[in-house]
Parts: C-alpha cells; structure tokens; sequence
C-alpha cells in the first residue's frame, strides 16, 4: 500500500512542486486549518508537511501553529514537518516544542525535503512495527525488546522455561537479568510456586550460609527460633540466586552439595531435608575468569550453567533504545500525571549515541527525570541529561548541501539500524540501490556502517 501524506499550503505552486517531488506517495492537499484536520481525519496520513503561513493570516505562524497542536493532539504519530519562512527559526523551535517531528525552511529544495519525509515515514513505520511487536510480545510477557539479539535470548529463555535445567544469566549490571530469570519462573510449571530472589553480594559473608539454608533454634546466639531458609521457602518454585560470583568459596562447596543431592541441612541441625527448586543464577562477573583463577569452583559453574544465557547490553541492542524509553515515557507520563509526549530529534540521537553503561536501569532513571522536567511536551535532550550529538542546530544547517549531507548520513545510519546492519534491507530502506548506498557511505565517510560496526 502507498503512504499517504498530506500537504498543507495555501501556494499552489508550492502544493505542485510537492505533487512533483513525491511522486512514490499518494499526496493529499489542504489549504487551511479546517480542510487539514478534515483531511487528517479522513485519509490518516503518516507525515504532514505543514506550512506554518496560512490564511486567514499567511504573514504570521499563529494559524499554522495552531493547526499543528489540533494535527498532535488528533493523531499524536503522526510525523509533522513544519514549513517556515526563511530565518524564521523562533517560530520553528515552538513548533518542535508543540512536537512537529522536523522543520525546514524555505525556499523548498525537492530534494532537500523529499529526504526529510522519506526519513520521518521510516520513522512513522518503524514506530508502528515496533508498537505492534510489543503488543504481540512473545511470551516471555514482561520483557521488553525487538533487537534480533534480544529476540534470541528471549526464544532461548522460553525454550529452557519448561524444563528444569539451571540457567546463569550473564550480563552487565541493569540490563534485566532479574527481568529474564522472573519470565523464566512464570513460563515455568512451577509458576503457581514460590520464585525466591537473594542477591548473594548485598548480604554479609557470615550471614549468607544462614539466610540460604536457615537454622535451627539455638544454632547460633540470637537463633530463638528456627527459621527456614531462601532455598527451603522456594521449595516447588525457583530460587534466584543473582550476583552468585560474589558467593563466597566455602558456601559454594555447600551449595553444590545441595544440588548434587537436592537435600539441605539447616545451620546448626542434623535432619536431611529434601528440596525440590529450580535454580536460576546471575552475574555480571566473567565466572569462567573466575574458575580460571580458582575464585569460583569449577564444578559449581558446570553445575549453575547447564545453559547459559548472555543478555547483551543495551548499547549493542540500539533498536530497543527507542522502544524502551517511549515505553517508560508512557509508563511515567501516567504515573506522573506529566505533560511529556513525545522527544525532540536531538532527544532521540542523543540516546542513540550515549552507551548507557548503566543499561536498561540508566534508561529507566533518566526518563523518569526527563519526565518530570520537561518544561513542553517534547522532552529534549537537555532533559535526559544528555548532550544532542553534533548535527542538531548548528547555524551553519543553513547552507544547503550541509543540510543534505547531513540528513542524508543520518537517514543512512538509521536505516542501517533499522535493517539490523543489512545492507541489501539499508539499501532498501533508503529507496536506493545497493551501488549508490555504497557510494553515499564512501562520499559521506561513514566508515562504520562499511566495517559493520
Ligand atoms: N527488557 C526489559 N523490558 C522492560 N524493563 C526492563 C527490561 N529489562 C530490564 N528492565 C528494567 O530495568 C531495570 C533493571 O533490570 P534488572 O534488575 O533485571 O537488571 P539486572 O541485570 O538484574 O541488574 P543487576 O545486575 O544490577 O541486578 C529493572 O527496573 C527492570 O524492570
């Protein structure tokens, strides 16, 4: 099906050339604020190119100013590229401040704005693909992420769900470790029964072995009354042992008899007693460095990792930045009662270009923030705390091959996200050929996309 797009300019001229230039679209016109909204209403299109001049009172932005808050507040995806007078930058940042996607300038270059619509219906459609995957979401039902890589680990966590086999998931610190080893309990047969989490780093050596096994009365001083351990209150469910690197040696000799023989003895008691749990481990430590070093047994990581799983950090997953942080934009919006709907271009290269050592948990806190201090509805990235990338707002955006070269590089790189770093799908993205993508890459020195990085 051909994407509509709708044009709204009260210059025939101007609705003509555009007629020229998108020639690949099915192009709907209006040319006021009453015909736009009808024809947004009736034909939905995925872009808008709106030229903020328009009568009753061409001379001035009010009118068109006004005709974008009723096209965001219809249609809140659609992606707006506001059309202004030359030098008319004022009128363009509170245009992007009420959430138009771009703006560009006149006097219109075919090409020039071709390239911005080709860009933002990339956009519109990857957001709606993106939309439609998480409310499809596979099973593993909390866990958020259309990246081809967390995808495999997901497919892999759901293979392994149903079984009985210990899983460490390795990972840095935030990228949702917990998240998995949760969806793994509740796809499990063992979903009505307890899941138990103790996190081995945050509790004292001395206590650890207590807190794991419990302990009779009179074990210890203090021990006034028995009390059952993490292992034994999971007992028919799964345990989650996370930061199992930092267990100390002489707990793991224990630990492994226990699931050797899948019978546990309490502190300070004699008694067997048999345990049935499912055990799920973590680490963001390199335990097989660890094993190599003779800080972790060997047979406990055989045994804690009859499959491992690696949960990729969030920077290697750049197609999930996007979708998460709309997600937790929503999510805080409501919880909130915030005004923020939507991020600048400058917000969105920003957390495409951060490395987020913190992963998910960073995303997470910086929207949260963002939310709350975002002075418009569009959160910018001064708002995330983050530095819009070079590229947004430089005064020399100006000069017109500038701008085309820097659209065009943008449009590229993001194809190549999109396309999973494929070049035949960048290529096709673009609505060019191979030859000619490889060609814009060389003229353009975007050496990166070459290697495949
Ligand atoms: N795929 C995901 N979708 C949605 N939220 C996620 C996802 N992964 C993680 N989160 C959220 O990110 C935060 C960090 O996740 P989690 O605690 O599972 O990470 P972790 O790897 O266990 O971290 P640590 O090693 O520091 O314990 C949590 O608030 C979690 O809800």
């Amino acid at each position: 099906m051909t994407d509509t797009i709708l044009v709204v300019d009260d210059d025939l001229g101007i609705q003509k050339q555009l007629k020229w230039s998108f020639t690949d679209y099915d192009v709907v016109f209006a040319d006021d604020r009453t015909s736009a909204i009808a024809q947004l209403r009736r034909h939905e299109p995925k872009v808008v190119t709106l030229d903020l001049g328009l009568p009753p009172d061409p001379a001035n932005a009010s009118e068109g100013l006004k005709t974008l808050e009723e096209i965001i507040a219809l249609a809140p995806r659609t992606k707006v590229i506001v059309v202004t007078g030359n030098n008319d930058k004022v009128n363009a940042l509170k245009a992007i401040d009420l959430g138009a996607y771009d703006f560009y300038q006149k006097p219109i270059d075919s090409d020039t704005i071709k390239l911005l619509v080709h860009r933002a219906l990339n956009l519109f459609n990857l957001e709606n693909e993106n939309r439609i995957l998480a409310k499809a979401r596979p099973s593993m039902g909390r866990i958020i992420g259309n990246s081809e890589s967390i995808q495999k680990v997901m497919r892999k966590a759901e293979k392994i769900a149903g079984t009985d086999i210990s899983t460490l998931l390795q990972g840095e610190s935030g990228t949702g470790k917990e998240v998995f080893a949760r969806s793994i309990h509740e796809h499990s047969p063992r979903k009505d029964k307890p899941f138990i989490a103790i996190n081995c780093a945050s509790i004292p050596e001395n206590l650890l072995e207590s807190e794991l096994f419990g302990y009779e009365k009179g074990a210890f001083t203090g021990a006034n009354k028995t009390t059952l351990g993490k292992i034994e209150t999971a007992q028919g469910g799964t345990l989650f042992l996370d930061e199992i690197g930092d267990m100390p040696i002489g707990l793991q000799a224990k630990m492994l008899r226990f699931l050797q023989e899948r019978v546990i003895e309490r502190v300070g008691g004699r008694a067997e007693i048999p345990v049935d749990i499912r055990l799920v481990c973590a680490t963001h430590r390199d335990l097989q460095n660890m094993v190599a070093e003779e800080t972790f047994r060997e047979d406990l990581y055989y045994r804690i990792g009859e499959i491992p799983i690696f949960i990729p950090p969030l920077r290697e997953r750049e197609q999930d930045i996007i979708l998460l942080a709309r997600t937790f934009l929503n999510q805080y919006r409501e919880e909130f009662g915030a005004k923020a709907k939507s991020f600048s271009e400058g917000a969105i290269q920003a957390m495409l270009a951060h490395k987020w050592p913190g992963n998910i948990r960073e995303l997470q806190n910086k929207l949260k923030s963002a939310v709350i201090m975002a002075e418009g509805t569009v959160v910018q990235a001064e708002d995330l705390g983050l530095m819009a990338p070079r590229g947004e707002n430089e005064p020399e955006t100006l000069n017109l091959r500038e701008v085309r070269e820097r659209a065009e590089s943008r449009a590229i790189r993001r194809a190549y996200q999109a396309a999973d770093k494929n070049m035949s799908k960048t290529a096709e993205l673009l609505g060019v050929t191979r030859p000619t993508l490889y060609s814009l890459i060389d003229k353009y020195h975007l050496e990166d996309i070459k290697t495949g990085v």
